[in-house]
């Protein structure tokens, strides 16, 4: 039986309405803060206000794990990188830790699903951690169904906390040697798309690793799809294809939208991760916006869907929540053009 959806509120209407008169009205041509405008409106739709709140408290969470098919050869990079990677988080040494202390955001770094022991990693690392990797997508679900459904509740916990903490905007970054795989036949399996279709060089992966990639993921698609080349129910498709992480990442931008929380999408990671949010709860996807454009092709195909394009393209493949995070002051430009810009009208007369 496929999973029950949830409401979302969308954001509010008739301030997006107020917001976008009041653009037009300021000292510019109309329009000419290109798409600063609409990041604008968003927010204020988004806060229920306007102009909006300057956007000040950012908060990024980086989840963690390693994937079974990384044993078949698909990434440049071994497993044994997630967990140093998590280290590195803890310590602030990561690529986004640099951006999110040039932004003033916060960055915090949970093992969902990292094969290793990380108990040596401050408590709150190890909280939510629910397993240690996954099945090799190729020949056997990811998760079991029993974990998809609480991998999504632990991701709603998580944001609790986050919009508890007083985030206005939030960014969901990710670590995981092998998971453009995952996310990829995800994208795929959302859309009725082939493996050709969503296949990336993720870490940097040669013309060897590319074949096997497509391989792996050619046959994870037929042993897990039905004939429409999809896999309707949301939370199947976590368990068959995904990861304790990628569900976690889900259960944790459906929260954001219920509770009403702006998200910043990153690349291919996040995109899979929104897609299965908005077949879980549609709607969802009116509160996320995507920062920037992943090197990932899957990714493209999922923000297309989603309808929404990237602020940014700078190339950037890292994950982690970085280009999301690169993206943090162009979000927090728009809001203060809004609130700080003078109206035409009080320079000129009406
Ligand atoms: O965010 C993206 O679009 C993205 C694109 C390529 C690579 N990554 C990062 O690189 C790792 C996955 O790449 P791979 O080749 O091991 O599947 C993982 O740690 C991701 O954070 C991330
Ligand atoms: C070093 C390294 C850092 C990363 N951060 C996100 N994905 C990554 C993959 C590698 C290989």
């Amino acid at each position: 039986m496929p999973t029950q959806t949830s409401t979302i509120t969308p954001p509010d209407e008739q301030v997006r309405a107020v917001a976008l008169e009041r653009l037009d009205g300021l000292a510019k041509p109309l329009g000419a803060l290109g798409r600063l405008e609409e990041v604008g409106a968003w927010l204020a739709a988004c806060q229920g206000v306007c102009p909006p709140e300057p956007v000040e408290r950012v908060r990024a969470v980086v989840l963690a794990g390693d994937h079974g098919v990384t044993r078949a050869g698909v990434s440049a990079s071994p497993s044994e990188v997630t967990a140093a990677m998590v280290h590195a988080f803890v310590a602030g040494v990561a690529g986004v830790s640099v951006l999110a202390r040039q932004h003033g955001a916060t960055v915090r770094v949970l093992d969902i699903g990292v094969d290793a022991d990380l108990s040596s990693a401050p408590a709150d690392v190890t909280a939510h951690k629910l397993t240690r990797s996954s099945g090799s997508i190729d020949v056997t679900d990811a998760i079991s169904r029993d974990l998809a459904v609480r991998a999504i509740a632990v991701g709603a916990e998580i944001a609790d906390a986050e919009v508890d903490a007083g985030a206005q905007l939030l960014v969901l970054g990710d670590m995981g040697i092998g998971n453009t795989t995952p996310s990829a036949a995800l994208i795929a399996a959302s859309l009725g798309l082939d493996a050709a279709a969503v296949i990336g060089r993720g870490t940097g992966i040669d013309e060897a690793a590319h074949d096997r990639k497509l391989d792996v993921l050619a046959r994870a698609l037929a042993r897990a799809c039905d004939d429409d080349r999809r896999i309707e129910d949301p939370v199947q498709r976590l368990a068959a294809l995904g990861s304790a992480d990628l569900a976690v990442g889900t259960g944790f931008l459906v929260q954001a939208a219920r509770r009403g929380v702006p998200v910043l999408l990153d690349g291919v990671i996040a995109c899979a991760e929104a897609l299965v949010a908005a077949g879980l709860a549609p709607g969802a996807e009116a509160w996320f916006l995507a920062g920037h454009r992943s090197t990932e092709p899957a990714q493209a195909h999922a923000l297309a869907a989603l309808g929404l394009e990237p602020l940014i393209d700078l190339g950037m493949r890292l994950g982690e929540g970085s280009g999301a995070m690169t993206a943090v002051p162009l979000v927090q430009s728009a809001a203060l053009l809004v609130r700080e810009m003078a109206l035409l009208s009080d320079l000129v007369g009406p």
